[in-house]
């Protein structure tokens, strides 16, 4: 595996503001990295510190073994901006022929590459258009096959799905998962919910703190379930110990218990999870298979 991002006790302030403190964290080629964090936590900030925009107060950054923004980084790391626009006045050909020529394309390089980032993204029609006469998604699509020019190993796209209705926001993430073979993506997201089925390494900023979390590949015969009920209390989650199966029950809030059981052992745990409920009585809500990011990083 290579090391894509290597930062090391990287703190940012702007004045007196301190926006990252202390934070170090690898990315290796491979699945879609998700940087999660609520608004204002410094995410941008981030991105901005990798792309060489601007140096960091303290700590170092490497991007691919050599310092942000440095012309051996150049073609190999593209970043898209949250607020990345295209030009209305040159149709979608047009720009993405002049960003080939920034990296130094002949003109049947340019040609050619823009007809292979438009059809990446299934936007080979629209060569022609302009972007007033495409729709949000179809211009994000654009804008993310910008991003792809000269075949990058790493992408840094900056909140790629916001502003989209649900169904391109899902082709958008169907289309990271694609290309993921080929390049690794940081995506940042104030939406954990968004990533979580996307990406195997989430890391969390808060309060200019990073917290890192690998979801875990669930082994073989370990699965886990999320039972909610309208009210619970310890002799439920007692009772639920007890299963045949059972290997850890964890209470995740006033309603939702998280259960590992063994599949060899109780491989119907579901339907006997239900039957149980039934005969005791317990106020039922709903039972889901697996954890949510977002209970795995909150409830540590
Ligand atoms: N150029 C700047 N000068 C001063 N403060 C800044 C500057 N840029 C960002 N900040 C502050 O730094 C903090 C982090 O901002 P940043 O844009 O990195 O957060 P973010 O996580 O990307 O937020 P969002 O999810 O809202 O886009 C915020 O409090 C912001 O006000």
């Amino acid at each position: 595996m290579s090391t894509l991002v290597h930062c090391q006790h990287l703190s940012h302030r702007y004045g007196s503001k301190q926006v990252l403190n202390d934070i170090s964290f690898n990315i290796e080629a491979g699945a879609p990295v998700a940087l999660v964090g609520p608004n204002g936590a410094g995410k941008t900030t981030l991105f901005s510190l990798m792309s060489g925009f601007i140096l960091p107060s303290e700590g170092r950054i490497e991007i691919l073994g050599q310092p942000p923004g440095s012309m051996a980084v150049k073609n190999q790391m593209q970043v898209l901006p949250q607020d990345a626009q295209l030009d209305p006045a040159f149709n979608v050909g047009e720009q993405l022929k002049l960003y080939c020529r920034l990296q130094g394309m002949s003109p049947k390089q340019q040609q050619s590459e823009t007809e292979r980032v438009l059809e990446l993204v299934s936007m080979q029609d629209s060569i022609k258009a302009k972007p007033t006469a495409l729709s949000h998604g179809m211009r994000k699509r654009v804008a993310i096959a910008q991003a792809l020019i000269g075949a990058p190993k790493l992408v840094l796209l900056d909140e790629a799905t916001a502003g989209l209705d649900p169904l391109h926001a899902r082709q958008i993430r169907e289309l990271i998962q694609q290309l993921s073979t080929d390049i690794t993506f940081l995506l940042s997201s104030h939406d954990l919910h968004e990533l979580e089925r996307l990406c195997d390494q989430v890391l969390l900023l808060e309060h200019g703190q990073l917290r890192e979390h690998r979801i875990q590949t669930q082994t073989n015969n370990v699965r886990q379930l999320t039972l909610v009920l309208a009210k619970k209390d310890p002799q439920i989650e007692q009772k639920i110990s007890q299963l045949t199966g059972v290997t850890e029950v964890r209470s995740l809030s006033a309603t939702e218990i998280l259960i590992s059981f063994d599949t060899d052992i109780a491989a119907d745990l579901p339907v006997t999870l239900m039957a149980v409920c039934f005969e005791q009585q317990w106020p039922f809500k709903q039972l889901t298979s697996g954890a949510s990011l977002e209970t795995v990083l909150f409830t540590q």
